[in-house]
C-alpha cells in the first residue's frame, strides 16, 4: 500500500467506507464471478501489469459482463453499463477509490479534487464547479485559438521544409499552452515548459506505483530521487504564481475564480496550499488527456479520408476561412462527433478504479468487501450489445438520432456519477476550436509504414512518437 502523503487519517476498512445505510443490498450469494484461471500463485498479475487494457478487452471476450481476475491482484472488471452505473452513480458512496490509488495520486496533488474523498472531496468539488461552469469557460475561447494560431505559424515553415512533425508532442504543448493560459491568464512561457516535464515525471512514477505490488517510494533510487525532484519544481513554479495572484486580485482566470471562491454552506475558501493542490490536479488531468484525445483524433482522421473530407467540409462551410469563436461550436456538428468517436475508440482515461466499502452484489455474483473493481470505458465504449460494428470509426453515431436510444452509462469517456470530470466543459471547448483551426490549414497524413500501439500509461496514449506529413489545405484562403 502506497502511504498517503498528506496527513488524512483513514479508518481500518480496506477503501475508507462511508458509514452503512439501511435498506441496501446484503450479500446474498457467494457466486464468484467467472474468469480467467491465470497462473496459480500469481493469478493475471503479469498479464495486467504488461497491457492491462488488452489484458481487460481479452477477459470480456472470453467471460462476459464481469469478470474475476485472480491472484496478489484481485479485481473485479465491470464492463456492463448497468453494472457501471450501479458502481460509478447509483451506490457511488459505496465504491470510493482504493486507498493505494488514492494515496499514490495525493502525494501530488495533496487533498485536491482528484485524490480527495468524503467530505473534503465534497467542498473542494463545491468551491471548484463553479469555475467550470460553460459561461465562465467561454472567455478562454480566444486565448485556446490564439495559442493554435502560434502554433501553426511555426508549422508552415516545417510544412514548406517538407518535414514530418510528431503530432503527440505538439499537441501536448498546445493543450499545456492551453490549461496555462485559462489558469493563470498570463504569459509564463518559461515557468509552464518547466511544469510540463515535471508533471510527466510525476506521473510516471505515481503510474509505476500504482501498478507495482512493493511501493517505490519506500527504496532509495535514482527514480525516486527523480519523483522528488518533479515535486518540489512543481512546487516552486505553482505557489509563486498563486501568491502574484493573490496579490494582484479581480483576475478572471480559473486561479483568481478559485481563490476568490466561497463555499455556500460553510463560508469557508481555499487556502494557497489547497489550491495549489487542485492546480496541480488540473495538470495531472487536464493536460495529457485533452492532447491524447487529439493526437487520436489527427490518427484516425488520416486513416478516414470520407471523414476528414466532411469535417473539412463543414469546417469550410462555418467558418469561411475565418477564426473560429465559441459561438461557432454549436455549428460545429461533426467536428464534435469526431471528437467523441475517437474518445470512444481510445477513452484517454481507460480505467476508473474503485473498492467495495462493504460486501455487495452485482450481476447475480457476489463482491466482498474490500474487493477492487474496474470500469474500463476501452472494453464498455466496444459492448458489441450497445455498439454496432464496434471497432468502426463512425463519427455518425452520434448524431442526436442515433445517440437517443443509447445506455447512458455505455458512452463514459469523462465517467458518470458524482466523481464525473470536472474539465468536460473545458475540453469539449477547447478541443473542437483546435482541430476546426488545424484542418482549416493543414492535412495531415500519417508517415507511411508507422506502427501505431496504444500505451495504456497515465492516459491511453500513442506509445511512440506519432509522425504525421503536414500538407497545407489549399481551402485556406
Ligand atoms: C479529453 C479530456 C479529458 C478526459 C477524457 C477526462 C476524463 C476524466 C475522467 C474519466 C475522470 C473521472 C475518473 C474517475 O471517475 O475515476 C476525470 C476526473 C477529473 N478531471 Fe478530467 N478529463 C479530461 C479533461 C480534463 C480537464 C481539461 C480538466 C481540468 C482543467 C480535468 C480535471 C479533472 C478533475 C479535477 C477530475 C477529478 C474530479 C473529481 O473527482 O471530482 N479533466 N476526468
Amino acid at each position: 500500500m502506497c502511504p498517503p502523503s498528506s496527513p488524512t487519517t483513514y479508518p481500518s476498512s480496506p477503501c475508507d467506507p462511508p458509514p452503512l445505510r439501511k435498506g441496501l443490498v446484503r450479500m446474498t450469494t457467494t457466486l464468484v464471478p467467472p474468469g480467467p484461471r491465470g497462473h496459480p500463485v500469481l493469478g493475471s498479475i503479469r498479464e495486467i501489469q504488461r497491457d492491462n487494457v488488452s489484458a481487460f478487452m481479452e477477459a470480456f471476450r472470453h467471460h462476459g459482463d464481469i469478470v474475476n481476475f485472480r491472484g496478489p491482484l484481485r479485481i473485479n472488471l465491470l464492463a456492463h453499463p448497468d453494472y457501471v452505473q450501479h458502481v460509478l452513480r447509483d451506490q457511488h458512496k459505496r465504491y470510493p477509490r482504493p486507498r493505494k490509488v488514492q494515496g499514490c495520486l495525493s502525494t501530488i496533488v495533496g487533498d485536491g479534487l482528484v485524490a480527495a474523498e468524503g467530505t473534503s472531496w465534497l467542498r473542494s468539488r463545491r468551491l471548484t464547479q463553479p469555475a467550470f461552469h460553460r459561461d465562465i469557460l467561454r472567455r478562454f475561447g480566444d486565448s485556446f485559438t490564439a495559442s493554435t494560431a502560434e502554433l501553426l505559424d511555426g508549422w508552415e515553415r516545417r510544412a514548406r521544409d517538407g518535414e514530418p512533425l510528431d503530432i503527440k508532442s505538439e499537441m501536448m504543448h498546445l493543450s499545456l499552452a492551453n490549461l496555462a493560459r485559462a489558469l493563470f491568464r498570463t504569459e509564463w512561457t518559461d515557468e509552464v515548459s518547466r511544469i510540463e516535464p515535471a508533471v510527466q515525471e510525476a506521473l510516471g512514477f505515481t503510474h509505476r506505483r500504482m501498478t507495482s505490488p512493493v511501493d517505490p517510494l519506500k527504496f532509495p533510487s535514482a527514480a525516486r530521487t527523480r519523483f522528488r525532484g518533479a515535486l518540489e519544481t512543481i512546487n516552486s513554479l505553482l505557489y509563486p504564481m498563486v501568491a502574484e495572484r493573490r496579490r494582484d486580485g479581480g483576475g478572471d482566470d480559473l486561479v483568481s475564480l478559485l481563490i476568490d471562491a466561497v463555499d455556500p454552506e460553510s463560508g469557508g475558501m481555499f487556502t494557497d496550499e489547497q489550491i495549489r493542490d487542485e492546480v496541480s490536479g488540473f495538470f495531472v488531468a487536464g493536460h495529457e488527456t485533452v492532447s491524447t484525445a487529439l493526437s487520436w483524433t489527427w490518427y484516425l482522421l488520416s486513416l478516414n479520408p470520407e471523414s476528414r473530407r466532411r469535417l473539412q467540409a463543414e469546417v469550410d462551410e462555418v467558418l469561411a476561412g475565418r477564426v473560429p469563436t465559441v459561438d461557432d461550436l454549436p455549428k460545429l456538428t461533426y467536428t464534435t462527433m469526431v471528437l467523441q468517436e475517437s474518445m470512444r475508440l481510445y477513452p484517454p482515461i481507460f480505467v476508473y478504479m474503485r473498492c467495495a466499502a462493504e460486501d455487495d452484489v452485482i450481476g447475480g455474483y457476489h463482491i466482498p468487501e474490500g474487493r477492487w473493481v474496474v470500469v474500463c470505458p476501452y472494453v464498455t465504449h466496444r459492448h458489441p450489445e450497445f455498439w454496432d460494428n464496434p471497432e468502426g470509426f463512425e463519427p455518425e453515431r452520434f448524431t442526436p438520432e442515433n445517440s437517443a436510444n443509447r445506455h447512458r452509462m455505455a458512452y463514459l469517456p469523462f465517467g458518470a456519477g458524482p466523481r464525473k470530470c470536472i474539465g468536460d466543459s473545458f475540453a469539449m471547448l477547447q478541443m473542437p476550436l483546435v482541430v476546426a483551426m488545424i484542418a482549416q490549414r493543414f492535412r495531415l497524413d500519417l508517415v507511411e509504414g508507422q506502427q501505431v500501439f496504444p500505451e495504456p500509461a497515465i492516459s491511453l496514449r500513442p506509445r511512440d512518437p506519432l509522425m504525421m506529413w503536414l500538407r497545407p489545405n489549399e481551402e485556406t484562403p
